[in-house]
């Protein structure tokens, strides 16, 4: 390129010189012009020595120029070439950069892809992974209902628990004793003094065992205890049914609803507390309950709806129906959605502000009545397409005890008619249940045709006994351990054949589920 550039300059150089000597010749004529003396021959030959040089010069001029012109038609060239050359390498350069470009460009995409594959990869392996974690937490919660249940019923689906509430002193009189070996027997002594005075006094023994007994110290947190393994069948889909039976005073509203201290709740209100953490912890696995709590009173076989709000003068009317379902319901009644326990409470406290206006106007109202609490449960997996459906059932029955037919007249008489008619008929229809009797007749009284969902099929039922421990009340308290008993009676060896059965079969077929299904007849409300 700059042998190019120099040879235009080298012929400019020889036109230049060319150009001196031309002036140089001018000159020379000039001065020969003012000497006409000097030898013409001599300048002559010198002139055209000197257009020689002229035109050798001239000659030089024209080649160079040709040439300059040639190589400022390769300069030409060579600068086009450059442009050329320089357009291309623009192009190229722009292309290497383009390219580097789309080749950043591409690789940046590449290792986006790469991450989020590998993310994907990662997410779609977590998803599996809690998935599995899912399905193995679903399959070991069916499990632990199934287990549940088949200890609840080997235990025994209709169970009998007797408390003895503490003197008003504290402690325990000398005619109850407890069995300290296993909590399960009861005893109570009468001392009969010697008519005659010649013979020692004699001592008869009434000897009852149940389920469980609790002496006058047992906390209300042990109590539940026993009874939260039903409250959790509840939750599970079955119908649970409590029942708190005994004379006026000994100690079942304590039981079932307690004080209002912590310590003294009873199992209404540990019940529902339980229900609601159970339920809350049921939801990490995908279940979502729905509550509907209703409180109603049975009294003189007429119906009345404790969580009713409105005017007393307008208060409805109440009939037991069933649905298409065949489920039961009450016409008219307070059913009130809940979604917590603090809800519950307060609808417990609004039944007992109902029931306390009716005991002003009615002495001892509440002792000669059965108030029934129903908490309604509807549990829902939607993402295992799994519904279940319990009532969970907590009842205070009106006072046992029995009036002499004589002392009561008028209305009296009515309500004793009416306690104990539907107590009586209660144990009938629990001794029916038990013995797997075609007929049951829960339609023969109000109490037992309200309850007849929560009893028998798949449901769970617990009956306390409670008992006064005053001397006095020996005669009631007897009684009731007498009623007592023969539910528990009624029940015993039916279990004990069905659990003779069970271990049969395990040993035969190593499955729970064949005599879950065929012997125990006991399945949870899936729908
Ligand atoms: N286990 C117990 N520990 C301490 N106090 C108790 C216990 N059981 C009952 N009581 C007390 O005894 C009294 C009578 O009990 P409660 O009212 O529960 O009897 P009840 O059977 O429900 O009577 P009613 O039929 O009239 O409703 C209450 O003051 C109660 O606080």
């Amino acid at each position: 390129t700059l042998s190019n550039t120099a040879r235009p300059l080298r012929a400019a150089g020889a036109a230049t010189v060319a150009a001196t000597e031309k002036t140089k010749l001018k000159t020379l004529l000039l001065c020969t012009g003012g000497t006409q003396k000097r030898n013409p021959w001599d300048l002559k030959g010198k002139v055209s020595d000197m257009e020689d040089k002229v035109r050798n010069y001239q000659m030089k001029v024209k080649t160079l120029n040709q040439e300059n012109e040639v190589l400022q038609d390769s300069v030409s060239q060579s600068q086009r070439k450059m442009v050329q050359v320089e357009k291309e390498l623009q192009i190229q350069r722009s292309q290497i950069g383009y390219e580097g470009y789309f080749i950043w460009k591409i690789k940046v995409q590449l290792g986006i892809l790469l991450l989020k594959l590998d993310s994907e990869e990662e997410v779609r392996s977590l998803k599996e992974t809690v998935a599995q974690q899912k399905d193995e937490i679903y399959a070991g919660e069916m499990e632990r209902r199934r287990l549940h249940n088949t200890i609840q019923e080997l235990k025994g689906n209709i169970r009998v628990f007797c408390r003895v509430r503490p003197l008003v002193g504290g402690g325990l009189p000398k005619h109850i004793q407890l069995a300290t070996s296993d909590n399960k027997a009861i005893t109570l002594a009468k001392t009969e003094e010697s008519h005659t005075g010649k013979t020692a006094d004699t001592q008869k023994n009434y000897n009852f065992s149940f389920d469980r007994v609790f002496g006058p110290r047992t906390s209300q947190q042990e109590v539940f205890e026993e009874i939260s393994l039903l409250v959790q069948s509840a939750l599970d889909g079955y119908n649970v049914c409590c029942f708190a039976y005994g004379q006026t005073g000994s100690g079942k509203t304590y039981t079932m609803e307690g004080d209002e201290f912590d310590e003294t709740r009873g199992v209404i209100p540990r019940a529902v507390q339980q229900i609601f953490k159970a339920a809350g912890k049921l939801g990490e696995q995908g279940w979502e309950f729905t509550f509907t709590a209703s409180f109603v009173e049975i009294y003189n076989e007429t119906l009345r709806d404790l969580l009713y709000t409105g005017k007393s003068s307008k208060r409805p009317e109440h009939e037991i129906r069933k649905t298409a379902s065949n489920e039961v319901t009450i016409t008219n009644l307070t059913y009130e959605r809940v979604i917590n326990e603090d809800q519950v409470l307060g609808l417990i406290a609004l039944a007992n502000q109902n029931r306390s206006t009716a005991q002003t106007a009615q002495n001892d109202r509440s002792s000669r009545s059965h108030s029934v609490f129903q908490l309604d449960i509807e549990g829902v997996n939607a993402g295992r397409d799994v519904k279940c459906k319990s009532t969970l059932c907590l009842v205070d029955l009106a006072g046992s005890e029995r009036m002499v037919k004589s002392q009561s007249q008028g209305d009296r008489f009515k309500e004793m008619t009416a306690i104990n008619g539907s107590l009586s008929n209660l144990g009938i229809v629990i001794a029916a249940l038990a013995n797997k009797e075609s007929y049951v007749p829960y339609r023969n009284s109000k109490l037992t045709y309200l309850l007849q969902g929560c009893l028998g099929g798949n449901s769970k039922t617990l009956m306390f006994v409670n008992i006064a421990p005053e001397p006095d009340s020996f005669g009631e308290t007897l009684n009731s351990l007498r009623f007592a008993s023969k539910v528990s009676a009624v029940l015993f060896p039916v279990f004990i054949g069905q659990s003779t059965l069970m271990m049969f079969m395990v040993n035969q077929s190593h499955t729970h589920i064949h005599f879950n299904t065929s012997v125990c007849n006991s399945y949870p409300r899936f729908v």
